[in-house]
């Protein structure tokens, strides 16, 4: 059995680390999430948790907590509201709604990957079992109208090398960007054909950076022409790929690396087949950035009603009916932080 294959998680489905430093030490601090294991009961917190949703902006993800909340009916003890965990770390912003955390990424590879690191270690922490992992964002569509919802089928570099690279005491390692291809079938067979917009699957190619990283002749700087350019995006077209991002490498890296089940869901914003620029407006955007949170939603509610945990009328019950630990731990969260 080679390394990559071998057993990722405890028989019981929690998460195992490939890190044997962390159950060594006094406490586990992770930093950027405003959390620590022994400051927080990380197990009553977020032992629960079945999907981490991830994206760039706080914003839309502050949405997401909101909209996943109504469309799975878990309820908050009256005259509360949802609390940004993290909100002390003053980096990511984080909110729990019953079996979901929503959590805010940056833009990035290296954003995503600190991220990444910790929110892995809080699941084992919190002896979550059986994760999944979403990234909820936005992209370049590479033959694709802007607004098209893409599910990554697998991730690429700018240079089409399935892998992250990282220089790790001065040498290179490499971890293959694997996501979950039942998962990736899964979520395409949840589009709707009455969905206003196409919903499609295909290689994403992750980049460091979104302009001359990304082909784009409107940077600060540009040291290559039109020719070059389209020459560049219909050669990676050709070999599969259909978006660009910046996240997606790390993402599928890491959390293969750590056994969990994950996905990417990016909309497209323009088709960079036809230009550089963000053109469309506002509100346009707004409702594009929508329909990947919708498709995740789907999923999650497909879930939790194959589960029992969803009556038809929506209500999440077990995980989110007025429980008085639940409120006494929402109370305790927001005393963490006062
Ligand atoms: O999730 P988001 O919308 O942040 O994903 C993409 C990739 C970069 O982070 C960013 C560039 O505009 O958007
Ligand atoms: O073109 C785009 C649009 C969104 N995000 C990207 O990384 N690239």
């Amino acid at each position: 059995m080679s390394s990559d294959e071998e057993l990722d998680e405890y028989p019981d489905g929690t998460v195992r680390l490939r890190n044997p430093n962390i159950e060594l030490m006094d406490q586990d601090i992770l930093y950027h999430l405003a959390l620590g294991s022994e400051s927080h009961d990380l197990i009553s917190m977020f032992g629960d948790i079945k999907f981490v949703c991830m994206g760039g902006t706080p914003k839309r993800m502050e949405q997401f907590a909101y909209y996943i909340m109504e469309q799975i009916g878990h309820k908050l003890p009256a005259g509360t509201t949802l609390l940004d965990i993290s909100q002390y770390s003053y980096r990511y912003c984080m909110y729990k709604v019953g079996p979901v955390l929503s959590i805010s990424h940056g833009m990035g590879i290296p954003s995503v990957g600190i991220l990444l690191h910790e929110v892995i270690k809080l699941m084992y922490h919190a002896r979550v079992r059986d994760p999944i992992f979403f990234r909820i964002g936005t992209c370049g569509g590479i033959g694709l109208e802007g607004g098209t919802v893409v599910i990554s089928e697998d991730a690429v570099d700018g240079m089409l090398q399935p892998f992250l690279e990282l220089p790790v005491l001065g040498k290179l390692i490499r971890r293959p960007a694997k996501l979950d291809k039942k998962l990736c079938r899964e979520l395409r067979a949840l589009a709707q054909p009455d969905d206003p917009y196409e919903t499609v699957t295909g290689r994403t190619m992750c980049t460091y950076d979104f302009y001359e990283g990304q082909g784009r002749l409107d940077g600060a700087f540009c040291d290559f022409n039109e020719n070059d350019k389209m020459e560049y995006l219909n050669k990676i077209h050709k070999s599969g790929v259909v978006n660009i991002e910046m996240e997606s490498l790390s993402f599928a890296a890491l959390t293969h690396h750590a056994g969990v089940k994950s996905a990417v869901i990016c909309v497209t914003l323009m088709d960079r087949l036809k230009g550089d620029q963000v053109l469309a407006p506002k509100e346009v955007l707004d409702e594009w950035q929508q329909r990947p949170c919708t498709l995740v939603s789907r999923y999650i509610k497909r879930y939790l009603s194959m589960k029992g945990r969803l009556s038809l009328d929506g209500h999440c019950g077990s995980m989110c009916v007025k429980s008085p630990r639940r409120f006494k731990l929402v109370q305790q969260e927001s005393e963490n932080y006062d």
